[in-house]
């Protein structure tokens, strides 16, 4: 369980953001896409109940976040966690101005969201033949021709569509991957009409070296304002890897609150990089988010409590030392 230590914002307020020049020219202000209630309850074993997926929801709205992933419209006999897609989806308050994206694999993912009232969807590929064989039973080519579908349907119905190119900097199965093969996934994705590509380090094997290389041939196929960042923190890189990301001009991030999370498909991976461990790291540089850390470190401690787990955010956990 986790307690918020109220001391913690004041010392965090005290602390002044350090110049841009020093760290090289930085966005001023980044975009936060909340993945917890999907990324980061995916893979719990027991199943959250829906009210507690709905209050977690209906909280991280009242933080700023811009964007909060919501759940995702999967097969539930490969993914139970996320069976009650449309009573989360219709039983969540929507704010104005906040996006609500959902996860979808295919048409009828897409078709079954649009029932439950999603107005945003995000389809996901990855770089790897073999983690996208696990994960969505098809080849990257077949995964290709069925988000053509999707991304047709959407045109029609004028639902943006954002997509994932996951194992960016590593796969389970493959190992390495390179980044001319991100490049070109992301391309594809691209030009088809995803509005956003949020590259996944799935298994957060990611180093700094490793970022700045991929996204470097990223960047030769895809205008930086369509990039996003999705570090998982399997290793303790995600903050230092989406640093460097931020440096080469990326100005949205992914994250989830309490560091919560993991793909089924990627064992032993842990959890994306933290929402509370982010905005500490924004706001230290003097970088806007919009984002209250105290109340995100309020809503991190409910689901945790929840959960019955500690939390995976470092600046929770110091909130409670101090
Ligand atoms: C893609 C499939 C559906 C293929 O699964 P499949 O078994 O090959 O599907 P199928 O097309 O052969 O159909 C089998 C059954 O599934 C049904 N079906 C078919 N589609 C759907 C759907 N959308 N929703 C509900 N049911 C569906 C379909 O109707 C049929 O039902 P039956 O006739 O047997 O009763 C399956 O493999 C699947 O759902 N995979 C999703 C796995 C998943 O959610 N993985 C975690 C996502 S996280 C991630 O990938 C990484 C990310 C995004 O977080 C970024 C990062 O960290 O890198």
């Amino acid at each position: 369980m986790v307690a918020v230590n109220r001391g913690l914002p004041r010392l965090v307020a005290s602390l002044r953001p350090i110049s841009s020049s020093a760290v090289g020219i930085l966005p001023k202000h980044v975009k936060i896409v909340e993945v917890g209630p999907r990324d980061g309850l995916q893979n719990e074993k027991n199943l959250v109940p829906t009210q507690v997926k709905i209050s977690l929801i209906n909280m991280l709205s009242e933080t700023g976040l811009p964007v909060i992933e919501a759940t995702s419209f999967v097969s539930p006999k490969w993914v139970p966690q996320m069976a009650d897609h449309t009573e989360v989806m219709q039983g969540i308050q929507l704010f104005p101005g906040i996006s609500y994206p959902v996860l979808i694999p295919n048409l009828k993912g897409f078709q079954a969201a649009m029932a439950a009232g999603a107005k945003e969807v995000s389809i996901f590929g990855a770089a790897s033949e073999l983690f996208t064989k696990k994960n969505i039973k098809c080849s990257i080519e077949e995964s290709l021709q069925r988000f053509t579908e999707v991304l047709s349907a959407a045109k029609e119905a004028s639902i943006p569509v954002r997509g994932y190119v996951s194992c960016v900097l590593g796969c389970p199965y493959e190992g390495k991957i390179a980044p001319a093969k991100v490049a070109e996934v992301a391309k594809k994705m691209y030009v088809m009409g995803c509005y956003e590509i949020s590259l996944g380090d799935t298994i957060g094997v990611g180093t700094p070296g490793s970022m700045k290389e991929m996204l470097s041939a990223v960047l030769k196929e895809v205008p930086v304002g369509a990039l996003a960042v999705h570090c998982h923190d399997t290793y303790g890189q995600a903050l230092a890897n989406t640093l460097v990301a931020l440096q080469m001009g990326v100005s949205v991030v992914d994250s989830s609150v309490a560091g919560l999370g993991g793909c089924p498909y990627a064992q032993g991976a842990s959890g994306n990089v933290a929402t509370e461990d982010m905005v500490y790291m924004l706001n230290g540089l003097g970088i806007h988010t919009g984002v209250d850390l105290q109340k995100v470190m309020e809503e991190g401690a409910f689901i945790c409590k929840a959960l019955n787990r500690r939390t995976s955010s470092k600046v929770a956990q110091a909130s409670c030392r101090l």
